[in-house]
């Protein structure tokens, strides 16, 4: 749920930090990042990027103000280091973290494990998504998860209500799939038209089948030690998962979280929290949200802001999660828009160890955690394993 939609509201109170026309604007100096070439294998490339210096020159420098000699002297001095520098690093750009290939092994993983249980019990996992109106994006993402069920395995049900439709339309057609055992799992997606009662609307999705995990109870069992969630929520578990796969350490490190909603944000923070690392939340009331999350090794960003954070705001080294999809206007793609990260890319990929693209980052990762859940309910509701 890594959607503009989804995290918009907090989004528009960072306004100030904005980006310009064609993405990140420029800044008037130049920051020049100088790393040594990390390995190509996960954990390695993170030992690599540890032990990595991170030189920054500004063309601003104040020592213009220095006396002539000296000043000379300084500059063949800094040059002839430069020099150096130049003949034994490169520059490079953070290791890609790619969500859609992980996002495919995943799927392959989980297809192995149906097409296993089918041949042992017979039983053929189920996915029921209710959809209410006409918005695009939402109807591409339920024909995405449709297309996902259909490659592992997973047999979907749908139902498209209209816009105008009632509450209690909706809550019969959730309460059809709470009584039917072919049905596993149950997603409503969101957002609803905005005079419907979104939290009756989820509360009444059975716990034993809401994939999401976005019912309180579920939260409540994800913040407190010990004890265990039915479901983690599809974005934040997928955030995780990548860390986990790309090898990234996360216990004992800094986190930082920027967005507090309930479907990201939050219970991000919350899974963070539970694999040992130290979180702050930054949201939009947050002062000097830029020098908090430059103290983070990991920073995982949920606002719907495109290109809020900058390179600026990340730790030399650190590893970025960003979820943000947003779209941007883009007159040179087909549809009139592309689709970018709430982290500027382009300058936070010469200053991170590792980051997730937009697209290809989160968003097949939040998709594949749902097929995740849905054959976890499964397994659950006939008591397989
Ligand atoms: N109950 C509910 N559960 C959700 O999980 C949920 C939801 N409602 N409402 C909307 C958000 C959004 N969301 C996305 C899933 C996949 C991509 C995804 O795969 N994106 C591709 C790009 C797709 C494209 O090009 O349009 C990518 O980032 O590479 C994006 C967004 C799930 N959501």
């Amino acid at each position: 749920m890594a959607s503009a939609a989804a995290t918009s509201s907090t989004a528009t109170m960072f306004g100030t930090a904005a980006a310009a026309s064609d993405g990140c604007s420029r800044r008037v100096f130049v920051t020049t990042t100088v790393q040594v070439r990390a390995s190509r294998s996960s954990p390695a490339f993170l030992r690599t990027s540890r032990a990595i210096k991170t030189y920054s020159s500004c063309s601003n420098s104040s020592v213009v103000n220095e006396p002539r000699v000296g000043f000379c002297f300084l500059e063949f001095y800094c040059n002839c280091i430069k020099t150096r520098l130049t003949a034994l690093v490169t520059e490079v750009s953070a290791k890609v973290i790619d969500g859609k290939a992980t996002a495919k092994e995943i799927r392959e993983e989980i297809a192995a494990e149906i097409s296993k249980m089918k041949e042992s019990s017979g039983v053929v996992p189920g996915l029921a998504v209710i959809l209410v109106g006409e918005r695009k994006d939402s109807a591409t993402y339920v024909r995405n998860k449709k297309k996902a069920c259909e490659s592992v395995g997973i047999k979907s049900y749908e139902v498209h209500l209209a816009e105008d439709c009632s509450e209690q339309e909706i809550l019969q057609h959730i309460s059809a799939f709470n009584d039917d055992p072919a049905v596993n799992g149950i997603l409503v997606q969101l957002p609803l038209p905005s005079n419907m009662n979104e939290q009756n609307i989820l509360n009444a999705v059975c716990i034993e089948k809401d994939v999401d995990g976005f019912s309180p109870l579920n939260i409540g069992r994800l913040a407190m030690r010990d004890r265990e969630p039915l479901f983690v929520p599809c974005t934040p578990k997928g955030c995780i998962e990548l860390l986990h796969r790309y090898g990234v350490p996360i216990k004992g490190k800094r986190a930082v979280v920027i967005g507090r909603s309930n479907i990201v944000g939050m219970p991000a923070a919350l899974l963070l929290q539970r694999e040992d690392a130290t979180v702050t939340v930054v949201h939009s009331r947050t002062k000097n949200p830029e020098a908090i999350t430059r103290e983070a090794d990991i920073v995982i960003t949920a606002v719907g802001q495109p290109n809020m954070v900058r390179g600026s705001w990340i730790k030399p080294g650190a590893v970025v999660i960003d979820v943000g999809i947003n779209p941007f206007e883009d007159t040179s793609c087909s549809r009139g828009y592309r689709l970018v990260g709430d982290v500027c890319y382009e300058e936070a990929s010469k200053i991170a160890s590792a980051i997730t693209p937009v697209p290809g980052g989160v968003g097949p990762m939040t998709i594949a955690m749902l097929l995740s859940n849905t054959l976890s309910a499964t397994k659950r509701a006939y008591n397989l394993e």
